[in-house]
């Protein structure tokens, strides 16, 4: 059977470019989300999130007809689940949004049709995601019964866009497709060939599911070796930016970079799934959520003692010091404040400074809710004229063009090597 009408669940960050995507191969796409001002939003061609060439393709999408958004899920060939997956307590994947939009789903499914979960789950979740929609629709049958003779297919397919690239990334990297059985990854390799130009890669839903957790764990593992090099290197006053150049030159060594922490909704939530699930046999894995979680603190603890050494050097009180924080996003480049360790060190330090708090951030205009009343946004020129301890924290391009000569403090904490 061919996909005449395809929906996707969740118009967020992944959802919306996905439905874009099969939207802009004229297939008939029906966006659901819970927040009516997205849907309301998407239906006038116009987007909620910003992805750079997202808008563009919503709007052609919109106009032509053939992406329309809804808050009641539709009868469709085949469904795409994109809903968030953050945890709760202590670190425990939250499934209730896939539960729920599973549930939501299983009154309108017909037979023949293709369930896909897209969120970054825990291992089993495809298989708990199809016995949900079993106990709803005791009249179809589902893979876990009927395997490759079930009147529905349930496939896991993890995304694996870099936020800011999405919409090449999405259409250029291969796939990995976890069916509940051959069919099921059959039918949803069929799918994404509407619109991959990378390749779909097929193997069972547990494995996928694995595998997502896996890439964004082997990220945070090395990020974290770099973040504990260093604090080794702050000890002896080696240059650790120096240091990973210099051992990447080796042909089978590829060290990522140290920074303030890791921030995001991804690399710093999926490994806790894997710790959840099997909390005896991921000591790596844990350890190296601590290092990066524990990065922030290290970086206050260093522009206090700056502020410290500031002040003996000096007749001045602790208020008429000055600190300037560079950058806010969790990244380079982009606006995206959440989840940001540069916020929380910002935030960290203007609570506990008696004196001005400057923030630097070239990406927004006016200062996040959070550091209202807390800190002053300034421009680079200004932080860099008036602070007295500067503190690197986000290796925006506008920071890099400036030239370390040009920073003449003596009291500066960088924590992407910058400056220093
Ligand atoms: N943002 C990213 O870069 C990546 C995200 N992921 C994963 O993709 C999943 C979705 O992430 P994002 O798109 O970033 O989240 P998001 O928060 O941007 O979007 C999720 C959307 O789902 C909607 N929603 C929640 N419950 C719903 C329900 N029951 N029915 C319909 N809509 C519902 C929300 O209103 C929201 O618009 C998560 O599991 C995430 O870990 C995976 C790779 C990359
Ligand atoms: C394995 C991998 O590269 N995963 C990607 C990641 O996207 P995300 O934007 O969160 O990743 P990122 O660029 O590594 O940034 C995460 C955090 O890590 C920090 N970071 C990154 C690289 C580095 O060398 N040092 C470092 O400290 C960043 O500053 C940021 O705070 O997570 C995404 C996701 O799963 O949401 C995933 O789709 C993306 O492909």
């Amino acid at each position: 059977m061919s996909f005449t009408t395809i929906s996707v669940i969740g118009l967020g960050y992944i959802g919306l470019p996905t439905a874009a995507a099969f939207a802009s191969r004229r297939k008939r796409v029906i966006g659901v989300d819970v927040n009516t001002h997205a849907v309301e939003t998407i239906n006038r061609g116009e987007i909620h999130i910003v992805e750079p060439e997202l808008s563009s393709v919503v709007k052609t999408a919109v106009e032509e007809g053939f992406l329309r958004a809804t808050t009641v899920p539709v009868e469709a060939d085949a469904y795409l689940i994109a809903v968030p997956t953050p945890f709760k307590g202590e670190h425990e994947p939250d499934m209730a949004y896939v539960e729920a939009a599973a549930k939501s789903i299983a009154p309108v499914l017909k037979k023949g049709a293709l369930v896909i979960l897209e969120s970054t789950s825990p291992v089993g979740a495809t298989e708990q995601m199809a016995q949900w929609l079993a106990e709803m629709r005791p009249d179809l049958s589902f893979p876990q019964q009927a395997g490759d003779q079930a009147d529905i297919n349930v496939a896991y397919c993890p995304e694996r866009v870099l936020p800011g690239q999405v919409m090449v990334e999405l259409i250029k990297n291969d796939r990995v497709i976890g069916g509940m059985t051959p069919t099921c990854s059959a039918r949803a390799s069929e799918l994404y060939n509407i619109f991959l130009e990378g390749e779909c890669v097929v193997t069972n839903s547990r494995t996928a599911e694995m595998c997502k957790l896996t890439e964004n764990s082997f990220r945070d593992v090395n990020i974290a070796f770099a973040n504990e090099l260093s604090l080794i290197c702050d000890e002896w006053q080696i240059n650790v930016w120096q240091l990973i150049r210099l051992a990447n030159r080796h042909p089978r060594v590829n060290i990522l970079q140290p920074g303030p922490g890791v921030g995001g909704h991804c690399i710093a939530v999926d490994p806790w799934f894997i710790v959840a699930q099997n909390p005896q046999q991921s000591r790596l894995i844990r350890t190296a959520r601590e290092v990066n979680d524990d990065k922030p603190r290290w970086v206050i603890e260093r522009v206090k003692a700056a502020v410290a050494d500031c002040l003996a050097a000096s007749d001045r009180r602790a208020s008429e010091i000055k600190i300037a924080c560079f950058g806010l996003a969790f990244k380079p480049n982009i606006d995206d404040l959440r989840e940001s360790p540069a916020m929380g060190i910002a935030q960290s330090l203007a609570r506990w400074h008696g004196g001005e708090t400057l923030v630097v951030e070239p990406n927004v205009e006016r200062l996040p809710k959070a550091l209202e009343g807390l800190c002053v946004l300034a421009s680079l020129e200004e932080a860099l004229a008036s602070a007295d301890v500067l503190v690197m924290l986000v290796d925006h391009r506008e920071f890099k063009a400036v030239s370390g000569n040009a920073v003449t403090q003596r009291y500066v904490v960088d924590t992407k090597g910058v400056w220093r």
